[in-house]
């Protein structure tokens, strides 16, 4: 049994990064750039107008004559000499003689006069050629993650596409004779199929869409045809549940039967000890546990940073925060622990409820409380880590 720190090693070891595709930039948020990024042109492109005013000269003078207008868009701008205002509005070229635009209240106007009640500095509100950013520079690297922000800056910069890490197709297959699925009464000592469509919205939260959910009867046959099938058509295959030792338990079997090569097999952890990882060429396979709170926690330790890293994050991991601890707790199993908890600002809660077949405290949870192996014993008021589920 290995340790969560090489499990986690291992899946970014063996995470090979997608190919990558050119889409247009409306389209690429939440997509990891698979190039670095240089400005076609500077940003502003001209002396522009940070304000509705006036464009001068600077020299001291306070009382100006106005001699003509430039607005936001024009092509044509009036030329000025020292003593005239060209009056401006924002986003407006700054007439090339003038070096600073005062903001129209501070000035008096009456007709072609202007007073100057306040003298801006030299330079005021004139944002120069390339403030933002010169032509030719890099503007952003290769890993980016793509937000709305990084949409709105390049569409400033006139780009239209970008190129990405391809987003990975995923196959979510469940396995488990007592699974029913959802919608009609349930049948006698079956259970209602939940880790399908819980993992399918873990891989939407991230962006993943292109995910279908199959099944299997617990059978070596059906298991190994639906493992075979998936692998034809998906980047990425999780299969939930018959991962332990049982006699039913056929997911490692049909795995290593499918030639998808082994890289670990039971993590030294809770919850989520039956944890499998293996590769193909190009595929990825995560053998779950079928518990359902283990599932989820193995989807954000372990499959959400492989998949991150495949699609070409830099930092694919969730973010690991510290919090004050506000009860005792045990840790006799020497496994690492990840508790299903609540934090407010700077203090964390390990909620009742930690079974991995109970999903009811996870929904309440924004944290997994870490409890390393080698501790056993955190104590009231400790400083400790979690990981941060509100991304
Ligand atoms: N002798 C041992 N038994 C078990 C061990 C062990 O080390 N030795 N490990 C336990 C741990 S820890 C876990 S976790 C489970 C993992 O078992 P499997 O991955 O084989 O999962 P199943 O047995 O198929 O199911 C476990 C549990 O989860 C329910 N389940 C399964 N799939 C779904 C689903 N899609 N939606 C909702 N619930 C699901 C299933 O009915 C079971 O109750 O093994 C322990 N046993
Ligand atoms: O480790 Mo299992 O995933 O606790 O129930």
């Amino acid at each position: 049994m290995i340790s969560v720190t090489e499990a986690q090693k291992l899946i970014i070891q063996n995470a090979k990064q997608l190919d990558t595709v050119t889409v247009d930039l409306e389209n690429t948020f939440g997509y990891f750039l698979a190039e670095d990024l240089m400005a076609p042109i500077n940003l502003p492109s001209f002396r522009q107008s940070a304000m509705d005013g006036y464009a001068f000269i600077h020299t001291g003078k306070t009382q100006l004559k106005i001699v003509g207008q430039v607005q936001a868009g024009d092509t044509q701008i009036p030329d000025l000499k020292e003593g005239e205002a060209i009056r401006i509005f924002t986003g407006a070229p700054v007439p090339d003689a003038a070096d600073t635009v005062v903001i129209q209240e501070h000035t008096i106007r009456s007709g072609d006069e202007l007073i100057l009640e306040r003298l801006p500095n030299r330079k005021a509100n004139v944002r120069p050629v390339g403030e933002q950013i010169t032509e030719g520079t890099h503007v952003l690297k290769k890993g980016h993650q793509v937000n709305e922000a990084t949409i709105g800056f390049l569409a400033g910069l006139g780009i239209t596409q970008i190129e990405v890490y391809r987003k990975p197709s995923v196959t979510i297959l469940t396995t488990g004779n007592e699974l029913q699925k959802p919608g009609t009464p349930l049948k006698p000592n079956h259970i209602y199929e939940s880790n399908g469509i819980m993992l399918k919205n873990a891989l939407s939260r991230i962006g993943i869409t292109e995910v279908q959910i199959s099944k299997a009867e617990d059978t070596l046959a059906a298991t190994q045809e639906a493992v075979k099938k998936a692998l034809q058509h998906s980047d990425v295959l999780l299969v939930s549940g018959g991962i332990s030792v049982g006699d039913y338990d056929f997911v490692q079997k049909a795995l290593l039967n499918n030639c998808v090569k082994e890289h670990f097999y039971k993590v030294n952890q809770k919850p989520g000890k039956p944890l499998w990882f293996g590769t193909t060429e190009n595929r990825s396979v995560f053998g779950l546990p079928g518990n359902p709170a283990s599932s989820l926690t193995a989807f954000y330790i372990y499959v959400l940073p492989h998949l991150h890293s495949r699609m070409g994050s830099l930092k694919p991991f969730l973010n690991e925060r510290k919090a004050e601890l506000t009860e005792d707790i045990n840790n006799k199993i020497g496994k690492t622990l990840f508790l299903k908890a609540g934090v407010s600002t700077t203090k964390i809660t390990p909620y009742t409820g930690q079974a991995s077949s109970m999903l009811n405290t996870y929904a309440l949870s924004n944290a997994l409380l870490v409890v390393p192996e080698t501790e056993t014993a955190l104590k009231t008021g400790d400083l400790v880590n979690y990981i941060d589920l509100s991304f």
